[in-house]
């Protein structure tokens, strides 16, 4: 597949949940393309509408509306072709607590057309230790890697995971990060949803932030972060002088004075040269650029969450 394609091209996606007066519609409208060989992540508020769209891309559910395809294919009707090219991690898995680690990489490469020998995904998950233990006794964490091996165990072409790292220790997060950088590398594609918006911002090529049913934002991390300001803080409450070198917003937040800026250089330097000026040392002092967080919240608030102009750079849309 060349790389300017796209892995997944989905269209005007709608998902109601009931019927009549208790029917909700939890997709309103989604359009999402995620282009061969990238990382793509699916971030959203709580209730956002992630796993609904998931479930569709996935071939698990039927859409209310719109269309969806799956490398090129559709997921429902072509479901048996499509589940051949693509690896799935479902927000929860549904193992027997009974078998082991190894056992249950065995039974589920049985389902599998070409998998991987179940001890080399044993090794690359780091589950060595535990290949004999049951799965009723691994920690979340072990649980979790299993789970991503079985994902992966079909060497797939297209990764689907819905919050792979839920649960996971920090250095478990970052070996989960290294694994889907890996599988870009290898040039799959992965679709990834997650509430960590370090996360996202360190793996994915691209983001899209959905918010009550829709896809509010879209775009490389920068892009979506662009035109949100910078923060600079410091420990304790200082008044700083109003309209000092471009800072436009001044607040005392847990103990830290909390300024913010378009330039992020002229407001350090000019805050920097008025406290040298009067003697002043900025304990703690931390100056960052416009972060996805700052945009996240704005939409999780309601302060910005209606719909922007999807950036559609390298899209074939
Ligand atoms: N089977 C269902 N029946 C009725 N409503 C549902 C059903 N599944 C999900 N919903 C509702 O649809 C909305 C979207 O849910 P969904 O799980 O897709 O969101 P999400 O973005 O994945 O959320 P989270 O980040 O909390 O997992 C929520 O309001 C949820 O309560």
């Amino acid at each position: 597949m060349r790389t300017d394609e796209l892995a997944i091209r989905v269209r005007g996606l709608r998902r109601t949940y009931g019927t009549g007066a208790q029917a909700y519609e939890a997709v309103r409208g989604v359009d999402l393309d995620v282009p061969a060989g990238s990382v793509t992540a699916l971030l959203g508020t709580n209730g956002a509408g992630k796993t609904s769209t998931l479930e569709v891309i996935e071939g698990l559910a039927a859409p209310s509306g719109g269309s969806v395809e799956v490398l090129g294919l559709n997921p429902l009707t072509d479901r048996a072709q499509v589940r051949r090219r693509t690896g799935v991690l479902l927000q929860r898995s549904g193992f027997s607590g009974d078998l082991t680690v190894r056992e249950t990489l065995r039974l589920w490469g049985g389902t599998l057309t070409a998998p991987r020998p179940a001890d080399d995904m044993i090794d690359l998950l780091d589950l060595a230790h535990r290949a004999n233990t049951r799965v009723l006794s691994l920690s979340g964490g072990e649980a979790r890697r299993l789970d991503l091996a079985c994902t992966l165990m079909g060497d797939p072409e297209l990764v689907v995971l819905d919050e792979p790292t839920t649960g996971l220790d920090p250095e478990s997060r970052r070996e989960v990060w290294n694994l889907i950088s890996g599988l870009r590398d290898a040039g799959s594609t992965v679709l990834v949803t997650t509430h960590y918006l370090d996360e996202a911002e360190t793996l994915a090529d691209r983001l899209e932030i959905m918010h009550a049913g829709l896809i509010v934002r879209s775009g490389t991390p920068a892009q979506i972060a662009e035109g949100h300001p910078s923060t600079i803080s410091f420990a304790g409450s200082l008044r700083v002088p109003d309209g000092l070198a471009g800072i436009t917003h001044s607040a005392h937040e847990h103990g830290r004075t909390v300024l913010q800026t378009a330039d992020l250089q002229t407001a350090l330097a000019g805050l920097l040269a008025w406290a040298g000026a009067q003697n002043l040392r900025l304990e703690g002092l931390d100056a960052r650029s416009p972060s996805l967080e700052s945009v996240f919240l704005a939409i999780a608030d309601g302060r910005d969450a209606s719909p922007k102009t999807p950036v559609l750079e390298g899209s074939t849309r």
